[in-house]
């Protein structure tokens, strides 16, 4: 496969040492300030820039026909404007806040705990989720999809940072060293409390799952989730 990075920073790097040791070609590697980007080169694009690059790089990709697998987070504001340009151009999309198989057991089983403490109504729940300081964006996108895996299935209605209120998700968002990844959801009641947490211990595993859901996505056409690749409910 034939594989264009947008983004060659920490991401789009490990992308390419993971792609290349399962026998996949980089043939493009687009960071800020790209001319002339050869489209017809590329079977897939993989996007891991910038929250102010992401939109722009994804559409340009939808318009000359290339799929695109993207794990930017901060952009999503405008995610329902690329559905609709990728459905226009006939083109396929997956995003994911987080691509690691890991991650995505834990959204399940997020979904899962919030539905078991929806029926006990003793419980109030606040989240934290722990980065490096180079990170851009807060909350991190995985700890958005949690809250929402949480509000699609609580009384609870939104989330907001350090925050308080009878139906809002607090976050708090802690940046740290090199931290790669940690996301923890507690459950508090006056007895006891409930912990189930996630630990990133490197980028390996966010870029083993983009580079899967590349190969997946060959051949078809629209919108999809990591829930469609990994097949996991
Ligand atoms: N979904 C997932 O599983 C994961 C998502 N992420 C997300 O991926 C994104 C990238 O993370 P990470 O690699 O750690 O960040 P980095 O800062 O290390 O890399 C981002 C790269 O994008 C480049 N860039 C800036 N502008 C553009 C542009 N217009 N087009 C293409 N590239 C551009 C930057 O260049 P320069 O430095 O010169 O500005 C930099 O090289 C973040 O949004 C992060 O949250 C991260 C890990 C996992
Ligand atoms: O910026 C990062 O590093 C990460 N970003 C993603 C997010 O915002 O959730 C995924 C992962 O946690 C690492």
């Amino acid at each position: 496969m034939r594989i264009a990075l947008f983004g060659y920073g920490k991401m789009g790097k490990m992308i390419e040492e993971i792609a290349q040791k399962r026998g996949h070609e980089i043939v493009a590697k687009v960071d800020v300030g790209a001319e002339d980007i050869d489209y017809a080169s590329m079977d897939v694009a993989i996007d891991f820039s910038t929250p102010d690059s992401a939109f722009e790089n994804i559409t340009g990709c939808f318009e000359h026909g290339v799929p695109v697998i993207c794990g930017t987070t901060g952009w999503l504001d405008q995610y329902n404007e690329a559905v609709d340009l990728c459905n226009a151009n006939k083109s396929a999309f997956i995003y994911a806040s987080n691509f690691s198989l890991g991650v995505n057991i834990f959204f399940e089983l997020n979904a899962h705990l919030a539905k078991m403490m929806s029926k006990l109504n003793k419980y109030k729940v606040s989240m934290e989720e722990i980065h490096h300081t180079q990170k851009l964006d807060a909350p991190s996108g995985t700890a958005i999809t949690l809250a929402e895996g949480i509000i699609n299935n609580t009384a609870y209605t939104s989330w907001q940072l350090e925050a308080s209120g009878e139906k809002i998700i607090p976050i708090t968002s802690k940046r740290e060293g090199m931290v790669p990844g940690t996301h923890s959801i507690c459950y508090e009641s006056s007895v006891d409390s409930i912990e189930i947490k996630h630990t990133a211990h490197n980028r390996e595993g966010f870029a083993l799952g983009a580079v899967i859901a590349a190969e997946w996505i060959q051949g078809k056409t629209g919108v999809f989730s990591m829930k469609d690749v990994l097949n996991l409910s």
